[in-house]
């Protein structure tokens, strides 16, 4: 099966944002063939063409956390819908964390979730495992039989790991396997009965934070028990200076710490909540303090934070619809990414073009050691064609994720995915909707 990519835009790794170059991509068999100068004509004899003029041909985004819900929470999310919803988004990788019901702490469960993927999924799926049983912080779970079973690392995400001695074990192990440990960092006793980030915003309407300690007690402590056991030790969704300051600190003196941020915390803070009733602005971590935005944007910038990811967390309507302190925390996040990302830095002249695709491609491929990521000759044909020129509303109506929880609605945005292609499938287009 050959497929042939026309008149698409490229951007090349060490050229300015301007440098635009229009190309001609074939595909074959699966794989990344070749490439052809835009101004030649290729012929294209039995192969089905994809008209990409004006469209910016991409490697597919990869997304090393989210929430695909299935087992156990079907009506927030499935994995059908979940890897609609990131096809669509232009996503052709993604890792689901393990708090489903039952929890991803046995093969068995890890094989449930990669046999729904490869039957009902569109997208790449890989999945983590727990680092405790039900995620509970007692005992651990078994490692050697999960990496066996196809998990691609160990995480508690949802929570953090409470007690020092499980997590420096549980790093030991991890790192006797050459495997990963993700971690979602919150002190617990930090936390108890608060939505959102202590700051203007509680102080105004009088309520209980969420302080930035809860979450760099935890990226501390860590930093320090991964340069104690040699494990590769990647920090979820940091949304505070003083973690940024800490997993700094780690890389300089060698540490193998690698984090991740999330673009609501790039681009939100406390003081652009608007009420302290809809939900739809909780979520954990919480939205911080504009110092805290400017920190985790200059060290994605820096590498001190290495990649993007959505932490996609579908939640149903009636959940959302709660009191916020019994609402769940979380918002959806595959279908909005790369649009506000590229709107907002990208479009104003902060970031270039192709380090916002590096962060959400070549980085995730390079800090979890997978073949994904590149529009090489050879690699595994996931591309990604992007609208740069149409603007569009972000409307939840239309989403694919069975979530409609979004702080974004009604944003006006540019760089919408039009077309997604997974191992040389064509999974999702913009014309036809999810082909498979
Ligand atoms: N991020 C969230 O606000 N929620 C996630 C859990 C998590 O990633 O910590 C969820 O599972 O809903
Ligand atoms: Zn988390």
């Amino acid at each position: 099966m050959t497929i042939w990519i026309l008149n698409g835009l490229t951007v090349d790794d060490n050229e300015a944002n301007s440098g635009l170059v229009k190309k001609h991509l074939r595909i074959e068999d699966g794989k990344i063939a070749e490439w052809a100068d835009g101004e030649t004509t290729p012929d294209t004899t039995g192969a089905l063409t994809i008209d990409a003029s004006g469209k910016l041909i991409s490697a597919g985004l990869i997304d090393m956390h989210v929430h695909l819900r299935e087992p156990g929470f079907e009506y927030k999310e499935t994995i059908a819908s979940g890897t609609r919803s990131a096809a669509k988004g232009g996503f052709t990788t993604i890792a689901p964390m393990p708090n489903t019901r039952p929890v991803m702490d046995t093969p068995e469960t890890i094989k449930y979730v990669l046999d729904k993927a490869a039957t009902e999924g569109v997208v790449r799926v890989l999945p983590y495992a727990a680092i405790t049983k039900n995620e509970l912080g007692r005992e651990l779970t078994d490692f050697a039989a999960l990496k066996e079973s196809g998990a691609i690392g160990f995480t508690d995400d949802g929570v953090g790991v409470q007690n020092a001695q499980m997590m420096k074990n549980a790093m030991a192990l991890a790192a006797s396997l050459d495997m990963p440990v993700i971690a979602h960092c919150e002190d617990d006793t930090l936390v108890e009965g608060a939505a959102y980030s202590e700051g203007a915003f509680v102080k105004k309407h009088g309520l209980k934070g969420i302080p930035n300690e809860s979450e760099a007690i935890h990226v501390g402590r860590d930093i320090l028990l991964s340069e104690a056991t040699g494990v590769h030790y990647h920090v979820c969704h940091v949304s505070t200076e003083q973690s940024v300051r800490l997993i700094r600190l780690g890389k300089s003196v060698g540490v193998k710490v690698t984090a991740e941020v999330c673009p609501h915390h790039l681009l939100l803070s406390d003081e652009d909540i608007p009420n302290a009733t809809d939900a739809n602005w909780k979520m954990n971590p919480p939205l911080r303090t504009p110092r805290d935005v400017e920190a985790c944007i200059q060290a994605l910038e820096e590498g001190t934070i290495d990649i993007i990811v959505t932490d996609h967390a579908p939640h149903s309507e009636e959940e959302k619809a709660r009191e916020v302190l019994r609402a769940p925390f979380g918002i959806v996040g595959f279908e909005t990414a790369f649009p506000l990302l590229y709107t907002r830095f990208v479009k104003t002249g902060r970031w270039t073009l192709s380090f916002l695709l590096r962060r959400m491609t070549s980085d995730p491929a390079r800090v979890f050691r997978l073949p994904y990521g590149t529009l090489a000759v050879g690699a595994p044909a996931d591309v990604t064609l992007i609208d740069l020129e149409n603007e569009r509303e972000v409307d939840p109506a239309t989403f694919l994720t069975k979530g409609r929880n979004t702080p974004f609605a009604g944003w006006k945005l540019y760089g919408w995915p039009v077309l997604t292609i997974v191992d040389g499938q064509v999974v999702w287009m913009e014309e036809n909707g999810i082909n498979r």
